[in-house]
């Protein structure tokens, strides 16, 4: 039996809950569906940092290289650790050690869900750079704490990283309703936002079949409330990806719906899913955190597999879990009442 090895990273607060949720409903899919999943869970998280005075050991890359994939929770504990250390000391390194450049998130209504807009007709796939950008960690400070203070934080883009993302982008278009919407600020960043607007601008010649349209940041999202139904793919930098994928989210209902897939394209080394929400210190520990992100990124990581099927049928659980009002209106359902609904819908 086909049996594939997964890292699992449940790391803080409501990320614990909703990968447990995850993992039973991905390991009863992958029964009924015939192949099997072999986890091996990992403690890295704040607390693991507290203990430890880091947030993984110094080989936990090296450790995670062997797996399949990661399916990850949520990492930050804010209260205890610095939010800008656990993020630099766990999420970024596997992004970019793993050259998961390319952050896929879906956005678009879960049957019986009422999200906040009038228009519920969106199908919006927004790809984010993921290994660069705004994220690159270059920069520093000078004479802290004094009147003198500087802090100066670079972004990066290279054209290897900025031709790979909207390549990506292109193709994930023209596999879809042919729609790319390109995301920048070109008319206040002329350099960096300037490069990525002609690198777009020059790669849509490759793809004359892709209608790509630039738009500024601000102005996409005024676009994503008031005109979703108008976009198939939306490509950003890391940065703007970021901030569009929780708008992304609340249009879908909530945090709670939004799934994502950190990829490896070229699979030369393991993938990471998890939801687009963090460890949600304001509801852990309540056991109302909504899974359905987390089981929804799992599905991602079923289809990265190959295992079609299996992916499909985790969907439609899910679909036929909100369907029945499960799961679809934020705060009213245990976390429980809603993994046991997806698993029995699963057969
Ligand atoms: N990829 C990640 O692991 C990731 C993502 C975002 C934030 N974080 C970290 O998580 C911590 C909290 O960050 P934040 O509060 O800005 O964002 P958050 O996503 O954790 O929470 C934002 C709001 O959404 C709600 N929410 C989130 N997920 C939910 C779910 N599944 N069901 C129901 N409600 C949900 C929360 O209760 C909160 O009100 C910080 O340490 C932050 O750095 C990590
Ligand atoms: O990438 C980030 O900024 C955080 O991990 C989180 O906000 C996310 O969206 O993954
Ligand atoms: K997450
Ligand atoms: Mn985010």
């Amino acid at each position: 039996m086909k049996t594939y090895k997964i890292a699992l990273l449940p790391g803080d607060g409501i990320g614990r809950d909703v990968t447990a949720a995850a993992w039973a409903v991905l390991e009863k899919a992958a029964r009924l569906n015939g192949f099997s999943l072999d986890a091996t869970s990992y403690p890295w998280s704040c607390d693991y940092y507290l203990e430890n005075g880091c947030m993984m050991p110094a080989d936990g890359i090296e450790t995670l290289r062997s797996f399949d994939a990661i399916l990850l929770g949520a990492v930050g504990w804010p209260r205890k650790v610095p939010d800008s250390v656990s993020l630099h000391g766990l999420l970024l390194p596997i992004r970019k050690a793993f050259v998961q450049y390319a952050n896929i998130r879906p956005h678009r209504l879960l049957p019986g869900v009422q999200g906040p807009l009038r228009s519920d007709g969106f199908d919006i796939l927004c790809i984010r750079e993921n290994t660069e950008g705004e994220y690159s960690g270059a920069g520093g400070r000078v004479h802290q704490g004094t009147d003198s203070e500087v802090a100066v934080e670079t972004s990066i883009f290279t054209r290897k990283g900025v031709e790979r993302i909207l390549r990506f982008g292109f193709e994930q278009a023209r596999a879809r309703r042919g729609k790319l919407a390109s995301v920048t600020k070109s008319n206040a960043q002329k350099y960096s936002m300037v490069f990525w607007d002609e690198v777009t601008q020059r790669l849509s010649a490759e793809y004359p079949d892709v209608e790509v349209t630039s738009y500024h940041i601000d102005a996409m999202a005024a676009r994503m409330v008031m005109a979703p139904d108008s976009l198939d793919v939306v490509v950003a930098s890391n940065l703007f990806g970021d901030i569009l994928t929780d708008l992304g989210a609340a249009i879908q209902g909530g945090l709670g719906f939004a799934a994502s897939a950190n990829i490896n394209p070229d699979r030369s080394a393991p993938s990471m899913f998890e939801p687009v929400h963090g460890s949600a210190p304001d509801i852990a520990d309540l056991g109302i955190a909504n899974p359905i992100a987390a089981i929804w990124s799992g599905a991602m990581m079923l289809e990265h597999f190959g295992e079609t099927a299996a992916a499909a049928k985790v969907m439609a659980s899910i679909e036929a879990t909100t369907a029945r009002g499960i799961g679809a209106i934020p705060g009213k359902d245990k976390t429980d009442a809603i993994t046991a609904s997806v698993l029995s819908a699963l057969g």
